[in-house]
C-alpha cells in the first residue's frame, strides 16, 4: 500500500518525540517530511541552561542527529521555516521554496519567548533565552562584556542568570513581584531561595518594572517606572511564552491562546493535528515537556491506529535546575479557596515543605532544600487517592531533614507504579524491569532502554539509586557507566579486551564482549570504528556505515543538505595559480559562497551532493578534511621570511607540520598552529598542539581550544631543531590516539589525565621514536578519500542523486 504522506511544521522535543513513538507503533505508514526553523537536528531545548552553567556541551543536547533522520527515511527541511499552508490542496510551502504535499499534517511549532515590548527593545544585546542561537549570543558575549541584567524571576530567567554568573558576568535579575518564582513557589520558599542565590553571588531587584532600555546601537541601561536605573552590556527577557499561532490562525485554524485541539489532539480541520506548546487542550496550553509527551504518546498512537483512550489534561510539576538549590513545585501551591495546608520550615538546615489539600485530597506541594519526596508527592496527588490521616506523614513521614530512613530504603519502599521520571513518565517498575529483565546495569543503558533521565535530568540520582538497588547489590560491585547504553565496559576496558582477543570488526567485538542492543547505537559504533582501526592500522577495513554523514560523504553538510569543499592549503600559503584553479571551480559549480575560513583556507559552501565529485575531480587538491575527525589545519604567521619580529621561519614549519600529519585520524578534530615569535599572530596557545618559536628553539604547547569552553595550551617541552618539533608533535599524536576516549578533544583529554602524565609518558626518547614509527605506518594506510572515490565508481554511485524525493539529508 502507497505511504500516506505526513508533513510536521516544527522539529522540536514535542513533535519528534511523537515521531519517535510512531516509527515504533508503524514505521512504515508514512513517509515523512519535517519542516524546522531552526538549522539543527532535533535538541533537548531543556538542557540548554546545563549548556550555559557548563553541566553540558551543545554535542551532548542533540537527542536525534542528521543519521537518525537518514536512518528513518524522513525528509528533514533545516533552516526552513514554513510561511504557508493551503488546506484545500493539502500543501505547505516554506520561506526558502520548498513545498510538501500532505495527508497528515502536524502543528509542533512550540511557542515563542515573550518580548517586553519596551522602548529600545530592539538594541543590540537585548535577547531571550529559548534556542541555541540564544545560548551562543549569552557565551560569546560573556567574553567581551560583564554586566547582565535578566528580566524576569521565573523558572528560566533564574536558570539564565545562574548560566551567567558561571560564565563569569556579574548577574542582576529584575522581577515584577515582590518575591521570586511567584507561579511556582510561595512567598516562604521564594524567601529561602533568594537567600541562597544571593549566597552565589547573584544580586535581586523585586517589585521592579522596567520602563526603556537604553543605549545607542548596544544596551547599556535599564531604567525603571521608579526611576531608578541599572547598567547593563546584555538583557536577557524571561518573561513568559506565548504558544507560536500566527501560521495557524492565517491557516483557519480555530485558536485560542494556543491551537485549540480535542483529546486526539486533532484541530478544527480534520487531518491537521497539533500538539506541543502550541497546542490548547481544554484551555490550556502547557509549557513542560511531560504534558506534551503525553499528548504526543496520544497522538502518536491514533496516527498509527493503534487503540488509545483519548488525553485527560496533565497535573504538572517543576524543579529548577540550578546547581546547589533544590527546589520543586506541584499542583496548587497557594491557598486556593476550600484548601488547608500544612508547612515545615527548618531554618537550621534550610529545609522548607509544604502541602495542600482539599476534600482530602492532595492538590499541591512545594518543597525547598530537600526535595526528594517530590515524585512521591506527586504520584499521590495525580492519582487523587484520598490522604485523610496521612497529612503528617506525608509532610514529615518520608524524608524530612535528619529522618533515619536511608535514601536506598525509600526508594526501596516506593511502590513500583510510583513516576520516577515525571518528564518522560517512567515509572519504578518500568525502571525495575530494565534492570532485572532488560539487562540494564547502569543509569546510561537505563536512559537508552526508557528514557528515564532523558530530558531535564531531574530525575538521575533517583535513576541512580534504583539501578543500584536492582543490579549493584545483585553484582555486589558498584555500578559503573560503559562508553554508551549498549554496554558497561568503559573505553580503556573495551581496548584491552580487543587486543587480548584479536577481535577484529565492530559486529565482533559487540558479540564477544556481550553488547545490550546487538546493533550498537551512533555512540558505540563510531567508537569501536575508531579504536580498531587504532590497533589494527595496516589490517582494518574501515566501516563506513559507522562513521556520521559528514565523514561518509567526505564534506560538511550544511543546515540546507549542501555541502562544503574544503581543499587543503599546506599552513596557509597558497598561490596565484591555485587561487585561479578555485575561482573556476567555483564559477563553473555556480558555488553561492566563498569563504576564507579561521583555518587559512578557502570553503566553497552551498554544494550539492551530486556536484561533489567532478568539483573535487577539477580542483585536483588533497581534501582538507575539514568534516573529520582528523587533522584540521596547521595555522601559521608569517614569521621569519617576511615578519621583522620573526625569529624562525614559521610558515616553513608550519607547512612541514602539515605535509607530516595530514589525513592523520584522531580520536576528535585536531588543530595545530605555528608562530613565529611570542607574540603569537598564530594563536598556538588555543590549539591541540601549537608551536611558538622562541630565540634559538621552539616552545610546544597542547591541550588547547579556541572552541564553547576557551582552554589555553600548556608547555610540554621546548626544543630547539625542527626535527625535534617534528618528533614530539608525532609522539604526541600518537599517545593521544592510543589513549584518548573516541570523540575527546586534546583540552579535555589532558584536563582529565593531566599534563604530567603525558610529559612522564613522552620523556624516552626511544619511546617517541616508536610512537613516531606508528604514526607513520598509521598515516601511510591512509589515501586521500577524494582521489580514492574518483577511481572506484562504486563509491562514486553514492553521490548520484537517485529521485528527487531522495532525503536532502544524505
Ligand atoms: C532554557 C529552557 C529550559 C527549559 N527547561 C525545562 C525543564 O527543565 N523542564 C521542562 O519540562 N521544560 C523546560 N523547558 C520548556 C521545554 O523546553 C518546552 O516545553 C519544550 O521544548 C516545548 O516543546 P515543543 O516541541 O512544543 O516546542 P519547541 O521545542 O520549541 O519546538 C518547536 C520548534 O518549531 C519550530 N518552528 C516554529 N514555527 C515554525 C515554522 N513555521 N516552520 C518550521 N519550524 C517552526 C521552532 O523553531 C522550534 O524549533 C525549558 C525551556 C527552555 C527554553
Ligand atoms: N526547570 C524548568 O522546569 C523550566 C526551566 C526553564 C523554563 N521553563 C519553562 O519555560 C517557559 C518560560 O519560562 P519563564 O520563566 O519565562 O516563564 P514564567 O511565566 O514561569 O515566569 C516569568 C516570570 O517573569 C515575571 N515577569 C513578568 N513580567 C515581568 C516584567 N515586566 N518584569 C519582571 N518580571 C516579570 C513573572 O512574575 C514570572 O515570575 C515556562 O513554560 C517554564 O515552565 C521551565
Ligand atoms: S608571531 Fe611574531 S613572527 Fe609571527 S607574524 Fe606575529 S610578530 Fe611576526
Ligand atoms: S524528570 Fe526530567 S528527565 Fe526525568
Amino acid at each position: 500500500m502507497a505511504k500516506q504522506k505526513l508533513v510536521m511544521i516544527g522539529n522540536g522535543m514535542a513533535g519528534v518525540r511523537t515521531i519517535e513513538h510512531l516509527l515504533k507503533l508503524a514505521p512504515d505508514k508514512y513517509e515523512i517530511t519535517i519542516f524546522g526553523s531552526e538549522p539543527h537536528p532535533n535538541y533537548n531545548r531543556i538542557m540548554l541552561s546545563s549548556v550555559l552553567a557548563g553541566g553540558a556541551d551543545m554535542q551532548d543536547i542533540i537527542i536525534n542527529g542528521w543519521d537518525w533522520y537518514q536512518e528513518h527515511g524522513i525528509q528533514l527541511l533545516s533552516g526552513h521555516t514554513v510561511t504557508g499552508i493551503d488546506t484545500v490542496n493539502r500543501q505547505v510551502i516554506s520561506d526558502r521554496g520548498a513545498a510538501a504535499t500532505y495527508d497528515i499534517l502536524i502543528f509542533a511549532t512550540g511557542s515563542n519567548p515573550f518580548m517586553l515590548p519596551l522602548p529600545g527593545a530592539d538594541k543590540e544585546g537585548v535577547i531571550a533565552f529559548r534556542d541555541i542561537r540564544d545560548c551562543e549570543i549569552m557565551l560569546q558575549t560573556s567574553k567581551q562584556y560583564k554586566k547582565a541584567a535578566v528580566i524576569g524571576g521565573g523558572l528560566l530567567g533564574l536558570e539564565a542568570a545562574r548560566g551567567l554568573l558561571h560564565l563569569g558576568m556579574e548577574v542582576s535579575v529584575i522581577h515584577i513581584g515582590d518575591y521570586l518564582m511567584d507561579r511556582q513557589l510561595d512567598r516562604a520558599a521564594a524567601g529561602m531561595l533568594q537567600e541562597e542565590l544571593e549566597k552565589q553571588g547573584m544580586t535581586f531587584l523585586l517589585k521592579k518594572n522596567t520602563e526603556a532600555i537604553l543605549g545607542r546601537k548596544r544596551v547599556k541601561e535599564l531604567r525603571f517606572t521608579d526611576g531608578t536605573s541599572l547598567d547593563a552590556d546584555l538583557v536577557v527577557m524571561a518573561v513568559g511564552i506565548k504558544p507560536n499561532v500566527a501560521l495557524a490562525q492565517s491557516s483557519g485554524l480555530a485558536v485560542n491562546r494556543g491551537i485549540v485541539v480535542d483529546d486526539y489532539m486533532q484541530s478544527s480541520i480534520p487531518g491537521i493535528y497539533a500538539l506541543g506548546e502550541c497546542a490548547e487542550h481544554r484551555g490550556i496550553a502547557y509549557g513542560l515537556v511531560a504534558p506534551l509527551y503525553e499528548q504526543g504518546d496520544v497522538l502518536a498512537k491514533r496516527l498509527a491506529e493503534v487503540e488509545t483512550i483519548g488525553y485527560a489534561g496533565s497535573v504538572t510539576s517543576t524543579k529548577l535546575k540550578v546547581s546547589g538549590v533544590d527546589v520543586f513545585s506541584a499542583g496548587h501551591f497557594g491557598d486556593p479557596e476550600g484548601s488547608r495546608s500544612l508547612r515545615y520550615q527548618d531554618e537550621l538546615d534550610g529545609i522548607y515543605k509544604k502541602i495542600v489539600m482539599k476534600d482530602n485530597k492532595l492538590i499541591g506541594a512545594v518543597l525547598f532544600g530537600d526535595t526528594s519526596d517530590g515524585s512521591r508527592l506527586f504520584s499521590i496527588m495525580k492519582s487523587g487517592e484520598s490522604i485523610q490521616g496521612r497529612e503528617k506523614e506525608l509532610l514529615l513521614g518520608f524524608a524530612p531533614g535528619g529522618s533515619t530512613v536511608s535514601a536506598e530504603q525509600r526508594l526501596a519502599e516506593l511502590p513500583e507504579e510510583e513516576i520516577i521520571c515525571g518528564c518522560n513518565g517512567v515509572s519504578k517498575g518500568t525502571i525495575k524491569d530494565a534492570v532485572l529483565n532488560q539487562g540494564c546495569t547502569s543509569a546510561a543503558s537505563v536512559k537508552a532502554c526508557t528514557k528515564a533521565s532523558a530530558s531535564c535530568g531531574g530525575c538521575k540520582p533517583l535513576v541512580e539509586g534504583l539501578v543500584k538497588l536492582y543490579a549493584g547489590d545483585e553484582a555486589g560491585t558498584p555500578v559503573k557507566e560503559g562508553i554508551c547504553g549498549c554496554t558497561t565496559l568503559n573505553r580503556d576496558e573495551i581496548v584491552a579486551e580487543i587486543t587480548k582477543m584479536g577481535l577484529k570488526s565492530t559486529k565482533e567485538v559487540m558479540n564477544v564482549l556481550g553488547w545490550d542492543h546487538p546493533e550498537g547505537c551512533a555512540k558505540c559504533r563510531p567508537s569501536l570504528n575508531y579504536y580498531l582501526g587504532m590497533l589494527y592500522p595496516e589490517s582494518y577495513k574501515d566501516e563506513k556505515e559507522s562513521r556520521f554523514t559528514n565523514e561518509r560523504y567526505h564534506g560538511n553538510i550544511q543546515k540546507d543538505g549542501t555541502y562544503s569543499v574544503v581543499p587543503r592549503i599546506y599552513g596557509g600559503v597558497t598561490s596565484p595559480a591555485e587561487l585561479k584553479k578555485i575561482a573556476e571551480v567555483a564559477e563553473r559549480f555556480d558555488v553561492p559562497m566563498v569563504k576564507i575560513t579561521g583555518g587559512q583556507r578557502i570553503d566553497l559552501l552551498g554544494v550539492k551532493k551530486e556536484d561533489l565529485p567532478r568539483m573535487w575531480e577539477e580542483l585536483d587538491m588533497p581534501s582538507g578534511y575539514a568534516y573529520g575527525k582528523a587533522l584540521r589545519t596547521v595555522k601559521t604567521c608569517v614569521g621569519s621570511t617576511f615578519c621583522r619580529f620573526g625569529t624562525q621561519d614559521s610558515i616553513g614549519m608550519g607547512v612541514r607540520l602539515e605535509k607530516e600529519f595530514e589525513r592523520l585520524s584522531t580520536p576528535a578534530k585536531v588543530k595545530l598552529a605555528v608562530s613565529g615569535c611570542p607574540r603569537n599572530c598564530a594563536e598556538a596557545t588555543i590549539k591541540d598542539f601549537g608551536v611558538v618559536a622562541i630565540d634559538g628553539g621552539w616552545e610546544l604547547h597542547v591541550g588547547g581550544n579556541g572552541g564553547v569552553h576557551v582552554r589555553a595550551t600548556e608547555l610540554l617541552c621546548v626544543v630547539k631543531t625542527e626535527d625535534e618539533v617534528v618528533e614530539w608533535a608525532s609522539a604526541f599524536l600518537q599517545y593521544y590516539r592510543e589513549q584518548a576516549e573516541w570523540n575527546e578533544r586534546t583540552s579535555i583529554w589532558i584536563g582529565r589525565v593531566g599534563l604530567d602524565h603525558v610529559k612522564e609518558a613522552l620523556k624516552d626518547k626511544e619511546v617517541r621514536t616508536a610512537l613516531g614509527e606508528r604514526l607513520k605506518t598509521a598515516i601511510s594506510t591512509q589515501k586521500d578519500p577524494w582521489k580514492e572515490i574518483l577511481s572506484e565508481p562504486e563509491l562514486r554511485k553514492n553521490f548520484i542523486r537517485l529521485t528527487e524525493a531522495e532525503p536532502i539529508q544524505g
